[in-house]
């Protein structure tokens, strides 16, 4: 509007002026269109810019302050097309293609990698947001870059990117696993679990329902939906409806539209519900790791207690197996049985536990995390706050053993020393050694 005024400072009614043809006046008159031209120039030009490059024109996101990284991604073009192909070309006999959501995260990698390592086709996708220090998504997706597994930036709200990924590769498999994590945040960023883990995952079934073939999906879903259940261990068909946060909610919502997309689209679908992921490359929002890194520092850490002394457990599960509890899943699904949108027939319908089978106390996390680090952990017990943490999780896995074969052979000793050596490795200026 400043401009405006200022522009306004320069006459330009011929009324106010005597008719005069002086080439003063001439030139006056023509530097006042001339500027009039350009300002509108300009003003049209932003507009375009904000109406064509600010908002996305195939799927908008939901304005979210907080989370910066929900922007429009770059993607498209035969270059691209063609890293996308060869990324998820097939070189094993009777391999699979795989769309891998969450690519950059922590088990997407670690699943990407096992997967390309064996000869299947993997593509990643991730929108490399923000809700944890994205350099070490840059990192995990470096890694996976000298594997051969291209990871295609984009969100799995934008079904036009989806539909293209499927347009150019025929996926026989998604493993998705893109979501917002995190039990704790949901007090904070409730909008973001509503946007990745029910918007998300119903415009990824969306694509997936119309593509021809229908894929088979195996996607995250968590030991979060036991909520306050305290029979244990848990069994998949103990009840799963008091959710004690919303992360939960949304997990356990994902399982329902699972079920819905199963029985009127056919498709096939398995929901892994993982017990407290931990290794190397984890997540810096989980316990372990950040308790690693205030040890490091000599910070005090919080460790919870339930009411009357009472012990806070988890059923920690060490990332190569949960692996091959993801990779045992997508070689045991069925094909969806639908097409053109319409089931055929009726599809296959999984949910697993992919748990540990041994509770640990969090305060025997932090003695392991002690001696590993030969450091004494400054320590602040406190009540379990009551923002989505439960006191206990366990895992009934017979169910996992038995379709899946699912054994894990990892202790929390064994698999906090193998995450220790890789924390002091990537930490400590060896960011390309730790690869
Ligand atoms: O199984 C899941 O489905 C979930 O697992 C994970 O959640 P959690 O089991 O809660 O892991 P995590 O936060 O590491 O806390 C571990 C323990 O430390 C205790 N804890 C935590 C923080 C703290 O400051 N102090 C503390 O004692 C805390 O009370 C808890 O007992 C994933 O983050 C989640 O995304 C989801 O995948």
């Amino acid at each position: 509007m400043k401009q405006m005024s200022h522009m306004d400072d320069i006459p330009s009614t011929p009324g106010k002026f005597k008719m005069d043809k002086s080439p003063y006046i001439h030139r006056l008159r023509w530097h006042s269109s001339l500027a009039k031209l350009t300002f509108w120039s300009l003003v049209f030009l932003g507009l375009i810019f904000i109406f064509f490059f600010r908002s996305p024109s195939t799927s908008p996101l939901p304005s979210d302050p907080s989370r910066r990284s929900l922007r429009t991604y770059n993607w498209g073009g035969s270059a691209w097309e063609k890293r996308v192909r060869s990324s998820a070309r097939v070189r094993s006999r009777n391999g699979m293609s795989v769309l891998v959501t969450g690519a950059a995260g922590f088990v997407g990698t670690h699943v990407s990698s096992a997967l390309k390592r064996r000869g299947d086709g993997v593509l990643g996708l991730d929108n490399f947001n923000d809700y944890y220090d994205p350099t070490l998504k840059r990192a995990r997706q470096a890694l996976l870059e000298r594997t051969g597994v291209f990871i295609v930036e984009g969100d799995i709200n934008d079904s036009a990117l989806l539909s293209k990924l499927f347009e150019v590769v025929a996926f026989t498999h998604v493993m998705h696993l893109a979501a917002q994590a995190g039990v704790r945040y949901a007090m904070e960023n409730p909008g973001s679990y509503v946007h990745s883990n029910i918007a998300g995952l119903v415009n990824l079934l969306e694509v997936c329902k119309t593509a021809n073939p229908q894929p088979a999906i195996v996607w995250a879903s968590s030991s979060s939906v036991y909520g306050l259940n305290t029979k244990v261990p848990f069994s998949e068909k103990d009840r799963t409806d008091q959710p004690a946060s919303l992360y939960a909610a949304t997990k356990k919502a994902g399982e329902e539209i699972a079920h819905t997309y199963n029985h009127i689209y056919g498709l096939s679908l398995t929901g892994l519900r993982f017990f407290t992921v931990y290794g190397p490359w984890g997540r810096p929002d989980m316990a372990y790791f950040f308790f690693t890194k205030d040890i490091l520092q000599g910070k005090t850490i919080p460790i919870f207690e339930a009411a009357n002394h009472g012990t806070v457990a988890r059923d920690f599960t060490y990332i190569d197996d949960i692996v091959k509890g993801c990779l045992a899943a997508l070689d045991t699904a069925e094909k969806s049985t639908g097409s053109g949108g319409k089931k055929k027939r009726p599809a296959q319908l999984r949910v697993f536990n992919l748990g540990n089978t041994s509770p640990v106390p969090v305060s025997d996390l932090v003695n392991i995390l002690e001696r590993l680090l030969k450091l004494k952990a400054k320590r602040n017990i406190m009540k379990l706050p009551r923002n989505g943490d439960v006191q206990f999780t366990h895992a009934n896995i017979s169910s996992a053993q038995r379709e899946l074969g699912y054994k894990p052979k990892t202790d929390l000793q064994t698999g906090l020393k193998k995450f220790v050596r890789w924390y002091l490795s990537y930490y400590s200026g060896g960011k390309k050694a730790a690869g």
